[in-house]
């Protein structure tokens, strides 16, 4: 059966600015290369991401998404400026310190990470055993939760190798969210999967970030990643952030191309929207008009 899902919400009205869960001040990256050259991966770059957003970050290939993106749990040490997660400056944290604060902090990645001889359970249950602080009962607990929250809990007892590119992601997603993160951070989620899984991913993430209140950061080079999904996006161009906008703001003028692909692909999905709305109103309901819709989301 086709299941049409909300993946966008319209932008709450006059909402006041809360403080940014994370912040990066003037943050750099450079690495070296063989030839004894620095590369400039990030340039002193300013960021501040709100609690409750889904931020997109896109770019060219090598713009410095990814760089970006681990800068913020510290998996890349920043050169010079700050990165303040709720509030601490994690450059000044010792190794035991940034361990418990990387807790609030989720991951996942392209080719999902997951271990691929222990069961799906397992996998979710690892971020709690290393951190030795749970009992058997609470992380048993813990992981189901987790699995149904991803529609996986049938698959507790499977391996990594028994499952689709789309369930190994959800099973990530289910692992990244066992600590109780306020945080997830996404590094191309979706660019291992196919156009409707990709789809079935991005309404899971939505999904997670509106009952869980999880902020997520998604680093993608998909538009249709940004313009489904992202509240807010950010725009790289060789280790510089050129702009930024609420996607579900109003539309242009941009300052780059992508800004205005972006805008493209918004306006169109607004007027689909639209016209599906005049030619059979049942079919919409009561929704936004520029509410986006996801077809076939069914999962496991
Ligand atoms: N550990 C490293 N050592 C040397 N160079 C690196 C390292 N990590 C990244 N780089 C370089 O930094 C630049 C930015 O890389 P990054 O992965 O952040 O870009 P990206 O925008 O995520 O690109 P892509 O979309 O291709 O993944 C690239 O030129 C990359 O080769």
């Amino acid at each position: 059966m086709t299941t049409v899902l909300p993946i966008r919400s319209p932008a709450p009205d006059a909402v006041p600015a809360a403080p940014p869960v994370i912040r990066l001040e003037s943050v750099r990256k450079s690495f070296s290369l063989p030839s004894g050259e620095s590369f400039h991966a990030v340039r002193s770059l300013s960021l501040d991401i709100h609690a409750g957003d889904i931020f997109g970050l896109i770019g060219k290939s090598g713009a410095g998404k990814s760089t970006l993106l681990r800068l913020i749990n510290l998996l890349e040490r920043p050169d010079a400026g700050h990165v303040i997660v709720d509030g601490r400056d994690l450059t000044k944290l010792s190794r035991s310190e940034l361990r418990d604060t990387r807790q609030n902090l989720g991951m996942i990645f392209q080719q999902f990470n997951l271990i691929q001889n222990a069961t799906v359970a397992d996998n979710v249950a690892f971020p709690l055993k290393i951190h030795g602080r749970h009992t058997r009962a609470e992380i048993k607990e813990r992981v189901l939760e987790c699995l149904k929250l991803v529609g996986l809990e049938s698959k507790s007892d499977s391996y990594p190798a028994q499952l689709s590119g789309g369930q190994k992601q959800r099973v990530a997603i289910a692992r990244a969210l066992a600590p109780r993160p306020k945080v997830l951070l996404c590094d191309e989620p979706t660019s291992a999967l196919d156009s409707e899984t990709t789809h079935e991913l991005l309404a899971t993430l939505r999904d997670i970030n509106q009952k869980l209140g999880v902020t997520i950061v998604i680093v993608t080079h998909e538009l249709q990643v940004v313009e489904l999904l992202c509240q807010k996006v950010a725009i790289l161009e060789q280790g510089e952030l050129v702009e930024q906008f609420a996607v579900d703001g109003p539309t242009g003028p941009r300052l780059t191309v992508l800004g205005r692909e972006i805008d493209a692909l918004v306006r169109r999905r607004a007027r689909e929207a639209q016209e599906a709305l005049l030619s059979d109103p049942e079919s919409v309901g009561s929704a936004a008009s520029h509410r986006v819709h996801v077809q076939g989301v069914a999962y496991a």
